[in-house]
């Protein structure tokens, strides 16, 4: 499911956070936004999943202006993964889950066998099953997180909104998060602030430095010592691995002598 964001600003109190964005992510493409703190990745996917209104500027879901889509269409076809949303409310594994299936239904439908089988193979696919009684509040940080990715499996949406999904994870689930993802054969856009895992996991990479759009490429095209002093200020070596064949970062601290 393509995604369209053309010239999207949004300020907050006269202030701007995020200038003249755009972006397309294609069908099936892993977009990954890339940037340092508080340059505007979470408040640009928010105003993707209808959060934020943007000031001006367009977003298109599927060719369609997002704005004139019901909450219904738009969360039969978008999932969400970010630890900002998760409910105030203390509900079970199980339950959470279960939310990704509210898109499908009617109002007041109930929930069906199927529905429960979906939630169980969800929380199988990230290793959660067991934990389907457990609270959600209860759980760690990265239990959380891929109790989230499980609602989002749940919900079968064809775009993918990732906030710094593998934030809290440990380094295997951090894998496993990003290739259980990459090969749901869906769209994905995702804020990541590891740029080794953005370099092996996604196709196409924006550049965000104080709420604007500073770049835009191929993780060879964009991964650069030059790009990464400017924008992140640090001093790196890059080499093109010879077993993922995609740019592999080594940080080099001026601290360490
Ligand atoms: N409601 C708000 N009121 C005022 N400023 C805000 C608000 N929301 C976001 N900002 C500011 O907008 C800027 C962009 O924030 P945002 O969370 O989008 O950045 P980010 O790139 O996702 O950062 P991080 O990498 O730290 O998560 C920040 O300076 C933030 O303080």
């Amino acid at each position: 499911m393509n995604l369209k964001l053309e010239n999207v600003s949004f300020s907050f109190m006269q202030t701007p956070i995020i200038q003249d964005i755009s972006l397309h992510v294609s069908a099936g493409q892993f977009v990954g936004i890339i940037g340092p703190n508080g340059s505007g990745k979470s408040t640009l996917l928010k105003t993707i999943y209808r959060v934020l209104k943007p000031n001006s500027g367009s977003i298109q879901l599927a060719d369609q202006d997002i704005e004139a889509l019901s909450s219904r269409y738009v969360f039969q076809h978008m999932a969400i993964v970010s630890q900002e949303a998760t409910e105030a409310f203390d509900f079970s594994v199980q339950e959470m889950v279960l939310m990704g299936r509210t898109p499908h239904k009617r109002l007041f439908e109930s929930d069906t066998i199927d529905d429960y089988v979906i939630v169980q193979q969800a929380l199988a696919r990230v290793n959660m099953e067991a934990f389907a009684k457990r609270s959600f509040m209860s759980l760690s940080g990265g239990e959380k997180q891929r109790v989230l990715i499980a609602r989002a499996l749940a919900q079968q949406a064809e775009l993918i909104i990732l906030d710094e999904p593998t934030n809290h994870l440990d380094i295997r689930y951090q894998f496993q998060l990003l290739n259980l993802v990459k090969n749901l054969d869906v769209s994905v856009i995702a804020a990541l602030h590891d740029l080794n895992l953005a370099s092996i996991y996604t196709d196409y990479l924006y550049v965000m430095q104080s709420g604007q759009i500073v770049r835009s490429g191929t993780p060879k095209e964009v991964l650069t010592v030059d790009l990464l002093r400017e924008v992140f200020g640090v001093e790196t070596e890059i080499v093109i691995h010879a077993k993922t064949g995609k740019p592999h970062i080594t940080f080099i601290s001026d601290q360490v002598s």
